[in-house]
Formats: C-alpha cells, sequence, structure tokens
C-alpha cells in the first residue's frame, strides 16, 4: 500500500533515469505504474534484434530506432498523462553537467558499464542529487543506494578484478577450453585480423626458445600472388603444427603434464572442402559483409552441434579465407565481436583445433560464442525484481527516509527461503577520492615519463576523467575542450610528449599537481615521488599510484564466472560472509576501515553462506603473466 506521502513525493519527483536497456524497460515501467509523472531517459543506443527477448516495451518493427524514444512511446500508450523526456545521448556527453543533474530528485541508473557507473557517480555527487544504483547478471542483481555524505559513494568500494589467465597459461600450456578461446581471439585473430602494430604474445615463446630464424612476422602476412588456400593451410600449419612442435622441445615443461599433439593441415582428412568451397558468392544472403558465414558454404547448419578436428578445420580455412576475401577493407581494423557470425566461427574453429591438440573437450559454436563473448544469459525476470526494488529505494530517498536505506542483494539460490538479501548502506569511505577529497600519490619516473603517459594511464585509465585539466600550481599543463583557442591546442599538444621534468613548469619529486575534471566537478590532488626504476612485470605502466582503491578479489578468489563473467549489468561486487551474530564482514576493501561491518538489515534472517559475489560486466576475461600483473587491458 502506498501512503499518502509516498504518493505525494512520487508526484512531485523529477527522476533520470539513465540507460533503457534491461533493467532500463523495467524500470520505466514500474515508475509510470507506481504513479511518477515526471521521467527524463538518457539512452545512447539504438535497439537490436538481441534485445527484443527481454527488453518488452521494444518490438521487431523498433530495431533501429533510439532505445530512450521507443521506450517513452511505448509506456505514453499505457499512461498518456505522464511527461517523459527521452535523450538518445551518452550520459557522458558534456550537454549533461552538474546544473543538469541538479533538475532532479533522485538519478536511477540502469547501466552496464563501469565507465558510465562512475561518471554518473561524479555527477550526483557534484550536482547533490541522490543515486540508487543496479546491475544484473543472469539471476544475481542489486541495488545499492548513494546518498553524499550519508551512504557511501559508487566508487568508495573497490571494483573486483576481472577473471584473469596468465599469459603462459594462454600462450603455452592451456588446460581448459577459455583458454583456447582467450588464444583464439585475442592472439590468433588479433594477429591475423588486427591492428598489426598492438603487442601480441603470439608466437613470442616458441619462436624464441627455438632460436629458428623463420620470420614470425612472415608467417602471417598474406604474401602478393599468394594463393589464399595456401596462405590459409600456412597459418594454419605454423600455429597447430610448427609451434606445437617448438613448444614440445622444451622438455621441462611437459614433466608434470600431457604432452599436446602437433596438428598439420595434410593429417586431416578434408576433402569436401575443395568441393564445397566452390562459389563465395553464396556466402552472403542478405550481401552485408557482416553476415558472411563460413558455416553457410559448408552445410553446417546447427551452431550447437559440437564439430570433429576435420569439421574445425574446415572452418578455420573457409573463414580466414572469407575474411580476406570478403571483408579485406576490414582488415587491420578488426577485434573480436560476439554478434560478427564470421568472427566467432573462425574463433570457435581455431580454439577447437587448439583444444584438440591439448587433449580439452571441444565445444559447440554456440557454447564458444558464450565464453567468448563473456555471456551469462540475461535474466527478464532479475531485470523486473531489480527495478522494483530501484523503485523502493527511490521512494525512500525522496521522502528521506534515511534510516530505512537498503542494498539489496537478489541471489540466485534461497538462503533461508530467502531470495533478497537486504544490507544497510555503508557511510561514506574516508579514503575514497572520488567523495573524501583524499589526496592520491604518484611513483613515477619525472625524468622518464611523458606528460601524456600520465594523461592516459592515470588521470584516464585510472581515475576515469572524462574531460581532465592538468594543472601545476597555477601553470595549466593541459586541458580538453570544445572553446579552446588554437595556441592553447597547440601548446598542450606539444607539453603532452614532453617528460614531466621538462615541461615549462616542470613536475618532479615532491610536486602536487591537481587534476580536475570540469564536467564531473572533481578535483584530486596528486602528490608525486620520483622513482628511477619500475619492474617491467609487476609494474607495467612504469608508474604506481596510491591512495587509489584497487579492485581486490574475494577470499575464495572468486569473483567470476569460469568464463569471465557477463554480458549483463552489475554494479558493484560485494563478497560477503556470515557471521553468528548476523552481522556480516566485508572484505578488507582497500583504503576502507579494516574489520568493518555491514549490517543485515533488521528485516532479514538472511545468514546463509551462500551469499552473492557479483561481478561487473565492464571487464572481461584478460590475461596475467608469470607474476600475476594483468596483461591485457580488456579482452572484448
Ligand atoms: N554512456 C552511456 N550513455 C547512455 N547510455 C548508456 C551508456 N552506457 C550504457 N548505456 C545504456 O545502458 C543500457 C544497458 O542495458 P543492457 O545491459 O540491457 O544492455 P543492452 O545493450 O541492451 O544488451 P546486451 O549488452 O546484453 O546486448 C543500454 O541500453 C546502453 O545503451
Ligand atoms: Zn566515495
Amino acid at each position: 500500500m502506498v501512503t499518502d506521502e509516498q504518493l505525494s513525493a512520487i508526484k512531485g519527483a523529477k527522476v533520470l533515469m539513465v540507460g533503457a536497456g534491461g533493467i532500463g524497460c523495467e524500470l520505466l515501467k514500474t515508475l509510470a505504474l507506481s504513479g511518477f509523472q515526471d521521467i527524463h531517459i538518457i539512452d545512447m543506443d539504438t535497439i537490436e534484434v538481441s534485445n527484443l527477448n527481454r527488453q518488452f516495451l521494444f518490438r521487431q518493427s523498433h530495431v533501429g530506432q533510439s532505445k530512450a524514444k521507443v521506450a517513452r512511446d511505448a509506456i505514453l500508450k499505457v499512461r498518456p498523462n505522464i511527461n517523459i523526456t527521452p535523450y538518445h545521448a551518452n550520459v557522458k556527453d558534456p550537454d549533461f553537467n552538474v546544473d543538469f543533474f541538479k533538475e532532479f530528485s533522485v538519478v536511477l541508473n540502469g547501466l552496464d558499464n563501469l565507465d558510465a557507473r562512475r561518471h554518473v557517480n561524479r555527477l550526483c555527487l557534484a550536482a547533490g542529487v541522490p543515486l540508487v544504483e543496479s546491475g544484473t547478471t543472469g539471476f544475481l542483481g542489486q541495488v545499492t543506494v548513494h546518498v553524499k555524505g550519508k551512504t557511501e559513494c559508487y566508487e568508495c568500494q573497490p571494483k573486483p578484478a576481472p577473471k584473469t589467465y596468465p599469459v603462459c597459461t594462454i600462450t603455452s600450456t592451456p588446460s581448459k577450453f577459455v583458454h583456447c578461446i582467450v588464444w583464439a581471439k585475442d592472439l590468433l585473430f588479433a594477429k591475423l585480423f588486427g591492428d598489426k602494430n598492438q603487442e601480441n604474445d603470439l608466437n613470442v615463446r616458441s619462436t624464441d626458445s627455438s632460436g629458428s630464424s623463420e620470420h614470425v612476422e612472415d608467417v602471417f602476412e598474406w604474401k602478393k600472388d599468394e594463393d589464399i588456400e595456401a596462405y590459409g593451410k600456412r597459418v594454419y600449419d605454423h600455429v597447430f603444427g610448427y609451434n606445437i612442435e617448438v613448444a614440445l622441445s622444451n622438455e621441462d615443461s611437459w614433466k608434470n603434464r600431457n604432452k599436446p599433439r602437433p596438428i598439420y593441415i595434410k593429417d586431416v582428412a578434408l576433402t569436401e572442402v575443395t568441393q564445397q568451397n566452390g562459389d563465395p558468392d553464396k556466402t552472403s544472403v542478405s550481401g552485408d559483409p557482416l553476415s558472411v558465414s563460413a558455416m553457410t558454404i559448408l552445410g553446417l547448419k546447427n551452431p550447437q552441434d559440437v564439430w570433429g578436428l576435420a569439421e574445425n578445420s574446415k572452418v578455420f580455412l573457409e573463414a580466414l579465407k572469407l575474411f580476406f576475401l570478403k571483408r579485406a577493407k576490414e582488415i587491420g581494423n578488426l577485434s573480436f565481436d560476439k554478434d560478427d557470425q564470421l568472427a566467432v566461427e573462425f574463433v570457435t574453429a581455431a580454439a577447437n583445433i587448439r583444444a584438440a591438440s591439448f587433449g580439452i573437450p571441444l565445444h559447440s559454436l554456440f557454447e564458444a560464442k558464450g565464453i567468448a563473448g563473456n555471456i551469462v544469459h540475461a535474466v527478464a525476470t532479475t531485470n523486473a525484481i531489480i527495478a522494483g526494488l530501484i523503485v523502493i529505494e527511490a521512494i525512500k530517498v525522496l521522502q528521506n527516509n534515511e534510516k530505512n536505506y537498503r542494498m539489496t542483494y537478489c541471489l540466485e539460490h534461497p538462503a533461508r527461503k530467502m531470495l533478497l538479501m537486504p544490507v544497510e548502506p555503508f557511510e561514506p569511505n574516508k579514503s575514497c577520492y572520488v567523495c573524501s577529497e583524499t589526496p592520491l600519490w604518484l611513483e613515477i619516473n619525472t625524468k622518464r615519463s611523458k606528460l601524456r603517459d600520465l594523461v592516459e594511464k592515470i588521470v584516464k585509465a585510472k581515475l576515469g576523467m572524462n574531460l581532465p585539466l592538468i594543472m601545476h600550481g597555477s601553470a595549466l599543463l593541459y586541458e580538453v575542450g570544445d572553446d579552446l583557442e588554437e595556441d592553447m591546442v597547440a601548446n598542450y599538444t606539444a607539453n603532452l610528449e614532453k617528460v614531466l621534468a621538462e615541461l615549462p613548469s616542470p613536475v618532479t619529486g615532491g610536486t602536487i599537481l591537481t587534476v580536475e575534471d570540469l564536467q564531473q566537478e572533481l578535483t584530486c590532488n596528486i602528490n608525486i615521488k620520483h622513482r628511477e626504476e619500475f619492474d617491467e612485470e609487476k609494474e607495467p605502466d612504469g608508474m604506481v599510484l596510491s591512495g587509489w582503491t584497487q579492485p581486490v578479489v574475494s577470499k575464495n578468489g572468486d569473483m567470476s564466472k569460469e568464463n569471465g563473467a557477463s554480458t549483463s549489468n552489475t554494479s558493484q561486487a560485494v563478497s560477503v560472509e556470515a557471521e553468528e551474530d548476523d552481522d556480516i564482514e566485508m572484505l578488507p576493501a582497500v583504503g576502507a576501515p579494516a574489520g568493518k561491518k555491514r549490517k543485515l538489515s533488521e528485516d532479514s534472517n538472511f545468514a546463509g553462506s551462500d551469499l552473492p559475489s557479483v561481478v561487473d560486466d565492464s571487464e572481461a576475461i584478460a590475461m596475467l603473466d608469470e607474476n600475476g600483473e594483468r596483461k591485457k587491458k580488456r579482452v572484448q
């Protein structure tokens, strides 16, 4: 039952929804049916066919149209008298500044990536507007409340580390199918079809140890006038045959492991390939290069079938050929995309051939696509439950009903017959640089690192700033923006290429830099500490930022699913453990008061051991080098 007070809070509210996808559609419906009268929606996407199974405001005929606009129209059909304002735009656009955010009573996030979530968190803090944040991953979900000065902000708690694999597991000693997938998409696919200038670990080890004079680059290069089939077979033999032989020559690696088997194309029965691949024009029904398919040519219809070695080898050669013949223009710029059929076919086949070599069970294209795309299938019901919880919290926020704010976790399995676990929110983390103005420390070689390194690796990548400005005292070293004068732009561009100690206002040990994002209205002070040497393996950035909350992995190391988690949209990782007194202890978050407890709400009798450990989808599988450092930024 909604009380009169609640109803008047609802009626007087002006609400901003960010994201009109899986959660957003449910949320808009629930807001409208709960009596909200003034709703603004930002979403930058258009509707895709794959959204239709769970984003119920959208129909086939809407494919290609703005999500925000179509969602509005759909709701106006059932609630014609409410005001819904759609924006088909990125929430990071400068138009959505602090003044824009200040217009709202509450902001509700239904996003699917960390970057946008952090940005909205900062704008909400700057504007003093409460934020209700949410996320789902399959059956798991959560809703959290962030009110400046009252509860933790979205960035007070560290986010989970993505599932990572040591580089050598990927390049040399795979033991699971997912390792073969990572190899196929991040190394082989990237090497053949991606940016040639990108660092790539494919071959590094095997060639080094063999002392072979063969130029690795040549192996992957399609030579002028070379028959495309001969080229495909050459690549095949190199990666599945020769490289495995080289790896086998290092006896020590295989003392405690099963030896892989080199596979050469001549050993695989490929008789049908030449007959079936005669007409590449039949590959694409619509003429759209993205619908080119090796499976279609080869007559392989069911994506759920597990192909044998011969079929995988055929798909491998055919897909490689189609890329070069039908999608030549894209070569050099491609990165793996789960919605790119030919890319999925190639990666499935390559991963399976490698799996066959290492005695790992083969998988169907459907399964491989799920693993490669980090897909945890979205569950519409979870989105609906989460949307309901967002509205419940939003109403409390509108009434300033602080005592009753709850973070709620939606579980996969009931614990003590409960599927929803409400938890009292944390207080703000005093060492959060986003909401508590904590200074940061940066160790860096000021005589070698350029301003560009600092901007890219720290200010953008780590601090999540969108439009940064960097100052040393009153000297402006760097700034971005549309309204800058030409000579200023030239000045900043020149500064980017200078080493820190040689900037017009030199940055050396002891310097305090002020870094500001004008849009986010976030300012950080960074204390610079000069350091000569960095460990290339452990500190690949060549700089170390501290005072910044790094992601942590849960005690059982199980922050993400085996396949690298999900494509959907969980906002925050929490790993909690029940204690006897029904308090739940949080993982010791970096920067968070040690031993701090997260209290179960009194209305909860939840104390199960099977508590959620939910991950953000915005990061996925990555690789670690031998020392456990993350190697690749992000794997698509
Ligand atoms: N920076 C952003 N600005 C505006 N909208 C955003 C931004 N980042 C993400 N979104 C929107 O958030 C929504 C998240 O919805 P959801 O997680 O259901 O993703 P989806 O793209 O609809 O589906 P899937 O990723 O599973 O194919 C998307 O509609 C997306 O456009
Ligand atoms: Zn914070």
